[in-house]
C-alpha cells in the first residue's frame, strides 16, 4: 500500500494529478487542508510515502506557495555537505493536468439569473483568478457587484458555496472549480469552460522523503539513452562578492551543452537574523533561483551539480525525474 498526501479535499486538481501519478488500486490518497500541510506531513509522518503539490500553471505561472516552501526548506535546512543543503524532501516525478474551469452553484441555475440586480461572491483557490480574468471581468460588468474570495483549494471553494445554500434575495454565492469537484459536492455547473486560454494546464510535483527506502531509486539515477530526464536545482548566488555569478552558474550548462528548461526566482532572506550575521545577510533584495535542466550524454549529474554548486553561495539539488509526455502537448 502506498500512502499519498495531496492538496485536498477530494476533487481538487491536485487529487486528479495524484490519481494520474499513482493509478494502482493499492494507493491510499490522503487529502490535506493546504500545500504547507502536505510538506509538513510528509516530513513528519513516516506512514506517508509521497506528497503531490501544484507547481505552475501555463496561463498564470508560479504557484508561489510551493516555490516558497521549497525555498524555506532549503533555507532552514540543518544538514549540509559543504555548501550543498540536504533538506528532508526530494522531487521524484512531475504530472500535468488540463484545467477546465467551471462556474459552479449549490443548486442548478442559469447564467441569465445573474443580472444587474445580483451581487455575486465567488470562492476559489487564488491561482484561479489569473486563469479566468477576462471571464470574470465580463461577468463583473453584467452584475451589480462581483466579489472574489480566496479558499485553500478549488474543491474546498465548492464546499463553501454549497454550505451557503440557496441564493438569498439578490445575493448569489458561486465557486470556480473542476467538473469533478461539482460532482463530489453534489453542486451544479452554471458555465464551462470559463478559462481564458484553451489548453490551460497545471504542472504538479511529487515529493518524497530523502531517507525513504520506497521506491528504491537513487537520488541521482543513471540515465537511459533517449529517455529525457530533468533535474531541479535551487541556489543563492554570490551576489556581493562575485559580480556575474549567475552567468558563471549558467555557463556550466553551456560548457556541457546542457539544455536549461526553466529559470525563475523568488525573494530570499538570510535565515540568520542575529546581529552576528554580516550586513549583506540583512539585505532586503536578494533572490533564490530555481533552475531545471536536462541530462546530457557523457556527463554525470554529480559532475554538473558539483560544478554549478561550486559557483553558488549555497545550493540544493532536489532530484531528477522523467519528463512526462504531456509536457510536449501544444495549446491547440
Ligand atoms: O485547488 C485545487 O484544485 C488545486 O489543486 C490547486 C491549484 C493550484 O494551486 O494551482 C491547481 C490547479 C489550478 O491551477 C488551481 C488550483
Amino acid at each position: 500500500m502506498v500512502n499519498i498526501a495531496f492538496l485536498g479535499p477530494l476533487g481538487t486538481y491536485t487529487h486528479q494529478a495524484a490519481l494520474q501519478q499513482f493509478p494502482d488500486k493499492d494507493a491510499n490518497y490522503i487529502p490535506l487542508a493546504g500545500i504547507p500541510q502536505c510538506f509538513e506531513a510528509l516530513i513528519k509522518d513516516a506512514s506517508l510515502d509521497f506528497a503531490v503539490v501544484p507547481l505552475e500553471n501555463s496561463t498564470n505561472g508560479q504557484v508561489v506557495f510551493t516555490y516558497d516552501l521549497l525555498r524555506d526548506l532549503m533555507n532552514n535546512c540543518k544538514e549540509y555537505k559543504g555548501n550543498e543543503a540536504i533538506p528532508e524532501l526530494e522531487v521524484v516525478a512531475e504530472q500535468y493536468v488540463s484545467i477546465e474551469l467551471c462556474l459552479i452553484a449549490a443548486q442548478p441555475m442559469s447564467l441569465d439569473d445573474l443580472n444587474s440586480e445580483t451581487r455575486v461572491t465567488i470562492h476559489s483557490h487564488p491561482q484561479v483568478w489569473g486563469q479566468a480574468s477576462s471571464y470574470l471581468k465580463n461577468l463583473g460588468q453584467r452584475v451589480q457587484e462581483l466579489k472574489t474570495v480566496d479558499s485553500s483549494s478549488t474543491s474546498g471553494a465548492v464546499k463553501i458555496c454549497c454550505e451557503a445554500g440557496q441564493p438569498s434575495g439578490n445575493e448569489v454565492v458561486l465557486a470556480i472549480a473542476s467538473r469533478t469537484a461539482a460532482t463530489v459536492n453534489g453542486a451544479a455547473i452554471v458555465d464551462s469552460p470559463i478559462n481564458d486560454r484553451k489548453g490551460n494546464t497545471t504542472r504538479f510535483l511529487t515529493l518524497r522523503r530523502r531517507s525513504t527506502d520506497f521506491p528504491p531509486i537513487p537520488a541521482r539515477p543513471p540515465v537511459a539513452k533517449g529517455v529525457e530526464q530533468v533535474a531541479l536545482l535551487t541556489f543563492i548566488g554570490k551576489q556581493d562578492t562575485s559580480p556575474g555569478s549567475l552567468v558563471d552558474v549558467l555557463n556550466v550548462l553551456k560548457d556541457h551543452e546542457i539544455n536549461m528548461c526553466s529559470i525563475s526566482s523568488r525573494p530570499y532572506h538570510h535565515p540568520d537574523s542575529s546581529s552576528k550575521a554580516d550586513e549583506s545577510a540583512h539585505r532586503k533584495w536578494q533572490y533564490i533561483f530555481f533552475i531545471e535542466f536536462n541530462h546530457a550524454d557523457g556527463v554525470s549529474w554529480d559532475q554538473v551539480v558539483h560544478e554549478m554548486g561550486s559557483k553558488t553561495l549555497k545550493f540544493c539539488f532536489w532530484g531528477t525525474f522523467y519528463r512526462n509526455g504531456r509536457y510536449y502537448e501544444t495549446s491547440t
